[in-house]
């Protein structure tokens, strides 16, 4: 866990279309700058507006895997941390380093505690649950945690403009630096070409997304936990794309509450650019220049699909449904995460599909300890548009599962923590006819995690063990705001994501002929060149099809 302070901004949103033309100004301000090559300064200047106040965790990692039962090391396979103590720096970095390997549990040491400090660790571990109505308070402090999630369209008439601010997302779709003045006409004409498709899906769940009320009701159910565990404070919830929408959260309730202290936890188990990398920008942005927030400590907890509490939480889940085969012990555990377009790893340093990997082992290894050795496989679902996604894909694995003559399969999703279109729609009834048809007899799925308690507690401990490390950021001059920048983890994540990021790498090298995958790549990426030539004429001389079917003038 490194120490966190986010630098950011906030252009108040009125409107979806000022939100998202807000955070495209952000991004052209050079701080921020999505779509093309160095998003980010390197010339970062740290400050140190107070004395030293921590010594941060220290772990000692060892190439192999420990032996011996009694010791009690933690499997961290991927992010782990290596405290290293810069002598000019607001809180000591954390550096993350992404090792495989095994590492002994972080100690948590509290240096030299200022007298704020003191009073917010004995609070953590001593206060009494205060009652806590409309105010709430560690000591002085008051604490928020921020969950952030993606958002889904509440009825069918909201998918297209949700879609339109997925697409108009640069950490979703990537233009080159000098198309980016496109992103949003293609973001119009992308969600209206798929509305339909989308409508259809969200039709079949019961014309909408449940992704909102699951997340209030974790966030309501986090709160007690946490209440329950002596950490009074307030939960609130920010989406990417759609209500409540992370500015309002801020905006409206984080700064009307006067909340001093944040935790922002991403409700993503793996860190991936798309989703928590995402949401962290944006909040980057909206932190940057706004005085409440630039003061306001905060933390960040950027992915913890290593966490025990949330790895036996889903052991839990699975073993239940095991148990509804006719032999447990010969089905196979199907492992679908979301996919990501493969140069995101390949090319941009994703973290997500190591830490996947690394996730899904733990489960495996906590199944294997609770007797249950089943054989498992993992697989990318929900790909869109025309590049190569990280394969193997979760249609032809279901394919070729049944024509290796698998006979029980347990789907189990991965990515997310609620219910949604892709596990109750493409993984119930596309993924599960698909398998029927391929020779499969028997499937089942593991439900997606929601208000499961194991997991809700381990989200608090989460919130509880990062308090220590809110940083304050004691700051007033601009020029030092817009280089300030977020610290541990995260930073180091998204500055190798946007040190090397490339404007759309190609994603394969090699031509080959015929109707195979690749061609269907080349095809895609014509197509969507003939749709930027396009676009670019419909802009610039006023005429065409986007302007004739009355779609283009919207975006004005
Ligand atoms: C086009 C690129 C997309 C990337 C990259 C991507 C990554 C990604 N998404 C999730 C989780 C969810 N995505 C959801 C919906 C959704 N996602 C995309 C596109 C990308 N996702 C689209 C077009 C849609 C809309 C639905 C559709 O038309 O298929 C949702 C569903 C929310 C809901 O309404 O229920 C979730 C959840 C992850 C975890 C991820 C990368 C790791
Ligand atoms: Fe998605």
């Amino acid at each position: 866990m490194g120490v966190e302070i986010l630098a950011l901004s906030l252009t108040s949103p009125a409107s979806q279309w000022e939100r998202l033309s807000s955070s495209h100004q952000a991004s052209t301000r050079g701080v921020i700058e999505l779509g093309n090559v160095e998003v980010r300064p390197l010339n970062f200047k740290y400050h140190c507006p107070s004395p030293i106040k921590y010594q941060l965790p220290s772990c000692s990692i060892r190439a192999s895997r420990p032996t011996s039962k009694t010791q009690k090391s933690i499997p961290y396979f991927g992010a782990q941390k290596e405290a290293s103590r810069l002598s000019c720096h607001p809180k000591r970095v954390a550096v993350t380093r992404y090792i495989s390997g095994w590492l002994e549990p972080p100690s948590l040491i509290l240096k030299k505690p200022t007298e704020k400090n003191y009073v917010l660790r004995r609070a953590v571990a001593t206060s009494k649950t205060e009652d806590i109505a409309t105010t709430l308070a560690i000591g002085n402090e008051k604490v928020g945690v921020l969950l952030l999630n993606l958002g889904g369209p509440e009825t069918l008439e909201d998918v297209q403009p949700f879609l339109f601010n997925l697409f108009a997302d640069p950490d979703i779709i990537r233009l080159p630096r000098l198309f980016q003045f496109l992103q949003n006409p293609l973001a119009q004409f992308i969600s209206v070409l798929r509305a339909p498709k989308s409508k259809e899906g969200y039709a079949a769940i019961g014309g909408g997304s449940p992704l909102r009320r699951i997340t209030d009701a974790q966030a309501e159910e986090l709160r007690k936990s946490l209440c329950s565990k002596n950490v009074p404070a307030k939960v609130y919830v920010g989406m990417r794309y759609w209500h409540p929408f992370t500015e309002e959260a801020i905006e409206q309730v984080i700064k009307r509450d006067g909340i001093t202290m944040l935790v922002v936890l991403p409700l993503y188990p793996q860190f991936s650019i798309s989703t928590s990398g995402s949401s962290l920008r944006l909040l980057e942005n909206i932190f940057r220049e706004d005085e409440y927030l630039v003061n306001m400590q905060h933390t960040v907890i950027p992915s913890w699909y290593q966490r025990e509490g949330y790895i036996k939480a889903m052991a839990n889940l699975t073993e239940k449904e095991l148990e509804k085969f006719k032999c447990p012990e010969k089905v196979m555990i199907f492992f679908s995460a979301h996919g990501v377009p493969l140069a995101y790893v390949e090319e941009a340093g994703d973290p997500y599909k190591a830490e996947m990997e690394q996730c899904v082992e733990l489960i495996m290894q906590e199944l294997e300890k609770r007797g249950k050795p089943n054989r498992y496989t993992l697989a990318y679902q929900s790909r869109v548009g025309p590049v190569e996604w990280l394969k193997p894909y979760t249609d032809d694995t279901i394919v070729e599962l049944g024509q290796k003559g698998i006979k029980s399969l347990l789907a189990v999703p991965i990515s997310f923590v609620s219910e949604h279109i892709e596990t109750l729609e493409e993984i119930d009834v596309e993924y599960k006819e698909l398998a029927l048809k391929s020779g499969i007899e028997e499937w089942g799925r593991v439900p997606a995690l929601g208000c499961e308690p194991t997991f809700i507690s381990d989200l608090a401990d989460a919130v509880i063990e990062s308090l220590p490390y809110v940083g304050a950021m004691a700051v007033s001059n601009l020029e030092a705001r817009q280089s300030l920048v977020p610290l541990g983890s995260v930073e180091e994540l998204l500055a190798t994501y946007d040190s090397q990021r490339r404007s759309l790498p190609p994603p394969v090298t090699m031509w080959e002929w015929g109707w195979t995958k690749s061609a269907e790549t080349w095809n895609g990426r014509a197509a969507m060149l003939a749709v930027l030539v396009l676009l670019v004429w419909e802009v610039t001389t006023g005429e065409g099809f986007l302007h004739q079917w009355g779609i283009l003038p919207l975006m004005h």
